[in-house]
């Protein structure tokens, strides 16, 4: 083990990124209180200082991700949709199978300048956590309880409000409503097999109303909906804990671009449209499983440095105060003060042997072979070319998987 990747198991580094996230997530939250009083003078230049704010804390766990796990997420996508992405606000809609799904979406923001921006539509109980709840309020997160007779109000009020937004942003929605199981995903199948849908092996039945509604009250704000699937090779588990340790996952993640007029405006048309929109989603991952690879050509786009400057900026600013509470201990002298102090950062759970990554069911038969630098990957022997957003991958000869996946947007759903 290398030393850089022994100091990342080791509980004192740990301490220090979570306090750095904590202290500078609490001096996020004070500034973004300190913008109350310019919100009735000029709303939009609060709002923007409150995405400032906002990318200023969320990017430290794009950088934890990238740049301290060494996790890279890779992009599939259609090149003639890569045009748009930051340039156009959009309705996401993403699976929620993975305890790091939220961050992998984070990073897919970043490489396309809507990190500070980004929203979803999350449960209530998100909006008290400390923090990060807190700096949601004040980027107009949309927040429901899950009773939609409670919530729908509010919810319509939200989305609104988001129709004068001075940046771009995206919207992600989890139209499954909670995190895939096997407890849940086998409820959801006998409502499935009730309603007379066919059968989902990968998610759970999609929740219809929010998603409509979403389309309905954005229509005219928002211009697409990127159909994202995730997934990890090697039927990969990954935890946020493993990402504070170091491990390096690998994501993939497809994206199709819809355009919102092809959205169907009736509620019951919609309905069964997002249903038909989870059974090629199903049938991506479904593909995947066997393969390792969704259809689609991959794109890279660059890796900024900022997520990774505004970290180190933040750490430096919040190791000096503690460096000065250091040398004051030292200084007063006192072995027993000292001795705890040693003993508490040397213990914990990162110097004990290291975690096994969790893999899902184990490798599968016909798992693909490893891929660990990309692009470009085995099986991929496509033409790529330099754009001035990264690579791309101009086209896909990867044994024919999904060919007829590969235009976004143009698939009957
Ligand atoms: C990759 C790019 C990413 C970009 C990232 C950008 C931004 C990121 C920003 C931040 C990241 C933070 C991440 C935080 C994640 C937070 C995740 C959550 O909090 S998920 C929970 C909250 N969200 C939701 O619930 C959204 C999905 N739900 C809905 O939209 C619902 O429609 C609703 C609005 C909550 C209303 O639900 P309701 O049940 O009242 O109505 P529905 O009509 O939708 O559903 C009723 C209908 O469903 C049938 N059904 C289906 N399954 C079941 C089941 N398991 N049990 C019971 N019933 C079920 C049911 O039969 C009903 O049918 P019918 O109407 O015919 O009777
Ligand atoms: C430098 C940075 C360091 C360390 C900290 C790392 C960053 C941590 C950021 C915390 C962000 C918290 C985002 C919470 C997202 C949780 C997703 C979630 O909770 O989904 C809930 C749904 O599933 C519904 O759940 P159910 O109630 O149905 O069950």
């Amino acid at each position: 083990m290398g030393l850089v990747q022994w100091l990342k198991g080791q509980f004192l580094c740990q301490l220090i990124i979570c306090y750095g996230f904590l202290v500078s997530g609490l001096l996020v939250n004070l500034l973004q209180i300190c913008t109350l009083p310019l919100w009735p003078i000029n709303k939009q230049l609060a709002r923007r200082i409150n995405c400032k704010l906002g990318y200023s804390l969320t990017s430290q766990s794009v950088a934890l991700l990238e740049w301290w796990s060494g996790t890279e997420v890779t992009f599939y996508t259609d090149p003639a949709d890569y045009q748009f992405y930051g340039k156009e606000n959009a309705i996401i809609v993403l699976n929620h199978n993975f305890e790091i799904d939220f961050l992998c979406g984070w990073a897919f923001c970043d490489r396309f300048g809507v990190l500070g921006a980004s929203k979803c539509l999350a449960k209530k109980e998100l909006s008290y956590l400390p923090v990060i709840g807190w700096m949601w309020y004040f980027l107009e997160m949309v927040f429901i309880k899950r009773k939609w007779e409670e919530d729908k109000r509010s919810f319509v009020q939200s989305l609104q409000n988001l129709r004068d937004y001075p940046e771009n942003f995206w919207f992600l929605l989890h139209c499954e409503g909670t995190r895939f199981t096997e407890e849940k995903h086998q409820i959801s199948m006998e409502v499935a097999e009730k309603k007379g849908l066919p059968k989902l092996k990968h998610h759970l039945l999609p929740r219809t109303k929010g998603f409509w509604v979403a389309v309905q009250n954005l229509r005219g704000t928002v211009a697409a909906v990127y159909c994202c699937t995730l997934n990890f090779r090697n039927n990969e588990t990954p935890t946020l804990l493993g990402v504070i340790n170091g491990k390096k996952y690998h994501p993939d993640l497809y994206i199709r671009r819809i355009p919102l007029e092809s959205v169907p405006e009736d509620e019951a048309e919609c309905s069964s449209w997002l249903h038909k929109l989870y059974q090629e989603k199903d049938q991506f991952q479904e593909d995947y499983s066997h393969t390792g690879y969704f259809p689609g050509p991959i794109v890279t786009p660059l890796r900024g440095p900022w997520a990774l400057i505004n970290w180190i900026g933040w750490t430096c600013l919040l190791l000096y105060p503690l460096y000065l509470l250091l040398v004051q201990l030292v200084l007063s002298g006192s072995i027993l003060t000292i001795l705890a102090t040693v003993a508490f950062c040397s213990a914990g759970p990162g110097t004990g042997p290291r975690r096994q990554v969790g893999t899902r069911g184990g490798p599968c038969p016909t798992a693909p072979p490893k891929r660990p630098g990309l692009p470009p990957a085995p099986g991929h022997r496509g033409r790529y070319r330099r754009t001035g957003g990264g690579t791309v991958l101009l086209d896909n000869e990867r044994n024919g998987v999904g060919k007829s996946a590969n235009k976004c947007g143009t698939r009957p759903v």
